[in-house]
């Protein structure tokens, strides 16, 4: 359970990734300073700050750039790359379709998944076939975001080392079947500010994106600077901002690291509210278990948590279809 944090830690993970490739990482003190403050983070509040994380500020502040470009488009534009079940629910959704606890969430978005081939995964993967719609406009749209893609990746990998040592396993422990072969998905997202809102004839809804937790490993939030509007529920039920700081991302625990740790770590409840004037944008990217993993409690986090399994065992693909396919009104 989360605590009582009243604010989000921040923590310079440049110790761990100096050597997170390195045979002895573990007899390294700056790795274990690290770890140290991970264990804290995702034992009280799930979420913590990453900076340190050695992606340019340039590139991360270009993803967000092509973001807010592309949804300034005008709507003609937009949905020439529209999601459907029959593009497996990759591309564009406009504000009101995504849908949380059954009401509309305030955003516009473009979905992105690792690809799916034809039948990779029998029927587990059949709703999610297909691979991105990227946009022609901006031209650089694709360039940009599959760089993006492939140092967040390992950012996401390496940081899991540091997590892995946090729950007592080996740097390695979310590797091969577990997360050796990663799953993701990039959500691109656009929350209009709150004079915009009244333009649109939306039912009467200030929610960004309403309660929820993440469904996979871990998720790397690429915010807007200034605009406050992510919040994190602690135990207490107060919502604590994640006020933006430039050059960090925002890092979450999903379901199913709360279920490999057995609830060591939990996956803490977070919506978004933009009560700014300001259009603003975020780029999620959830680190991911293999498509087709069985997660259950990890013997070592078991022991640790009195012995008992607190949580059923999961496929990560059914968990991940299962929460797609009522994403959306159809
Ligand atoms: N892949 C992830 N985690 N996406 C988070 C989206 C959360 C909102 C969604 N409508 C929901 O109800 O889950
Ligand atoms: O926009 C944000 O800051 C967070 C979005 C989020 O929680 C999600 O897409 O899962
Ligand atoms: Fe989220």
């Amino acid at each position: 359970m989360a605590s009582e944090f009243k604010s989000i830690p921040v923590i310079d993970i440049s110790g761990l990734l100096f050597k997170c490739n390195d045979p002895n990482m573990i007899k390294d003190e700056g790795v274990w300073e690290v770890v140290k403050q991970l264990d804290k983070a995702c034992k009280e509040a799930g979420f913590f700050y990453v900076k340190g994380h050695g992606i340019p500020d340039s590139l991360v502040k270009e993803v967000r750039d092509v973001t807010h470009k592309f949804f300034h488009l005008p709507y003609e534009e937009k949905v020439k790359i529209k999601m459907t079940a029959k593009t497996g629910f990759r591309g564009y959704q406009r504000v009101g379709e995504n849908v949380t606890k059954g009401k509309p969430d305030m955003h516009e978005a473009i979905d992105c998944y690792r690809e799916v081939k034809p039948g990779m995964y029998g029927s587990l993967g059949e709703s999610l076939e297909g691979s991105n719609k990227w946009p022609e406009n901006p031209s650089n749209f694709n360039s940009v975001m599959e760089e993006y893609i492939s140092l967040i990746t390992d950012l996401s990998r390496n940081i899991m080392k540091g997590i892995a040592l946090a729950l007592g396993g080996a740097p390695d422990e979310f590797g091969g079947e577990r997360a050796g072969d990663p799953f993701w998905v990039m959500r691109l997202i656009g929350y209009p500010g709150v004079s915009d809102c009244s333009s649109l004839e939306m039912p009467e809804n200030d929610i960004g994106c309403g309660a929820h937790t993440d469904y996979g490993l871990l998720t790397l939030v690429n915010q807007d600077d200034e605009i406050s509007a992510l919040q994190v529920r602690n135990c207490s039920g107060e919502w604590i901002w994640a006020v933006p700081i430039p050059g960090t991302f925002v890092c979450n625990i999903g379901d199913m690291l709360k279920i490999w740790s057995n609830g060591l770590y939990e996956s803490t409840l977070h919506r978004v509210l933009n009560n700014s004037p300001k259009y603003r944008v975020s780029v999620a990217f959830f680190y991911e278990p293999n498509f087709d993993a069985v997660v259950k409690p990890l013997e070592f986090c078991k022991q640790k948590t009195g012995g008992m399994e607190k949580f059923e065992k999961a496929v990560y693909g059914d968990h991940l279809v299962s929460k797609v396919l009522t994403n959306f009104v159809t």
